[in-house]
């Protein structure tokens, strides 16, 4: 089955991604290990797809699970929603024996796989993905947590899955603009790690929810060799996935979450960072105009709403990850495909450069 496997020592797994895989769901857990309860947490909109399915799946392999459904959508994200769910599980009668299947988008593979972390000091989990973001993204390198009103992922836990099960299958009951929107992330893979896979998203038609799986894969690849390399982001390799995050997560975070969709923020924050990478790096304007092709090609934002004001997108970056002891560190690409964290950007830069967001 074409597999990438994530190298992490005693932490590895395998993502398994193919067409129609998520059928073989019970088959493929067990062969890790996994057996007994679990629970299986989705949203309003991904559980009447895909739960009876897989929870018929699961009973047959003779698994135990339980469904935990939340409300569709970012504010999901919540520490509200981490207890509720823990309540329910423990209602349902889960404990440190049972595991978490995350079934949705990056929403639910963030929030379940956070509530993994914790539940009882912590139980496996496995993602299945069922959005582009969490296919080639949030279901790779155990980044799992959650939202506060002073910004975005701000409370979390680094918890690797088990096994990711991404079936592109299910890209076919998504909305469009929540199918366009994880293109973002797809096209900041090949920014920073390969300039050839550029061409190829290019040749995509953004109407045709049925990517060739293979391109998923290699997509999905970029993520997990950067997540080998820096599996924490103590060296600074891991910081290169944030091109484009750091005021893309200052503009998501200054609206209520929801309001711009994860990868519409960052396909605002990747033209703020092109325009930095051209103005204080080697990325020449035709490369950086080629990568805002592929944002519009996805129908992505690229001008800034006018009731988002630059200070309040200002004081919600400020709380970046990658902010430490007051000093900036800020993603630049010095070549399509080649991406460098800069620690020589001023606050007043980028002031400057949310401005230019605006027309
Ligand atoms: N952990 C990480 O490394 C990482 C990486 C990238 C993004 N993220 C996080 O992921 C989140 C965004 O993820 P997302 O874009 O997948 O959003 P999402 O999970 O909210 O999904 C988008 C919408 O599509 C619906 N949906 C999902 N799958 C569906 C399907 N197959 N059919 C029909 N409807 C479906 C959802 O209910 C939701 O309404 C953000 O919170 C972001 O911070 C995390
Ligand atoms: O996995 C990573 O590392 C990323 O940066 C992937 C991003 O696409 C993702 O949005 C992530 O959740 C951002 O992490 P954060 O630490 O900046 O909150
Ligand atoms: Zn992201």
């Amino acid at each position: 089955m074409p597999t990438v496997h994530v190298n992490l020592g005693d932490r590895s797994y395998d993502v398994i991604c193919e067409y129609g895989v998520l059928n073989q769901a019970a088959e493929l857990i067990s062969a890790t290990g996994l057996k007994g309860k679990v629970a299986v947490i989705s949203d309003s909109n991904v559980a009447p797809h895909y739960s009876d399915g897989l929870l018929a799946n699961l009973k047959t392999a003779g698994f135990d699970p339980s469904l935990h459904t939340v409300p569709a959508g970012e504010a999901s994200k919540s520490m509200t929603q981490v207890e509720l769910l823990c309540r329910e599980m423990t209602q349902a009668g889960h404990d440190r024996k049972s595991f978490v299947i995350a079934l949705g988008g990056g929403v639910i593979g963030d929030l379940a796989g956070f509530v993994a972390s914790i539940f009882y000091r912590g139980v496996p989990f496995v993602q299945i993905p069922t959005t582009i973001v969490s296919l080639v993204d949030s279901s790779v390198g155990g980044k799992t947590g959650v939202n506060i009103a002073e910004g975005k992922n701000l409370v979390g836990a680094f918890h690797q899955p088990r096994l990711v099960i991404a079936d592109p299958a299910t890209l076919a009951t998504l909305e469009d603009r929540e199918y366009r929107e994880g293109f973002a992330e797809v096209i900041k893979h090949a920014a920073i790690r390969d300039e050839a896979m550029l061409a190829e998203i290019d040749k995509l038609d953004p109407a045709d929810k049925a990517p060739p799986a293979e391109l998923i894969a290699r997509n999905i690849a970029i993520k997990a060799r950067v997540v080998e390399e820096d599996e924490q982001e103590t060296s600074g390799t891991r910081a290169l996935l944030n091109f484009g995050h750091t005021i893309g997560h200052g503009i998501e975070a200054s609206v209520p979450y929801g309001e711009l969709l994860h990868g519409e923020a960052i396909s605002l924050g990747t033209r703020a960072a092109l325009l930095l990478s051209v103005k204080h790096s080697t990325l020449s304007q035709e490369d950086a105009d080629r990568i805002l092709a592929l944002f519009e090609k996805f129908q992505l934002p690229l001008v800034l709403p006018q009731h988002i004001s630059t200070e309040t997108v200002m004081e919600k970056l400020l709380r970046d990850k990658k902010f430490s002891a007051g000093a900036i560190h800020f993603v630049l690409l010095d070549a399509a495909g080649s991406a460098f964290v800069s620690p020589d950007l001023t606050l007043d830069e980028l002031r400057d450069t949310v401005e230019l967001l605006r027309s």
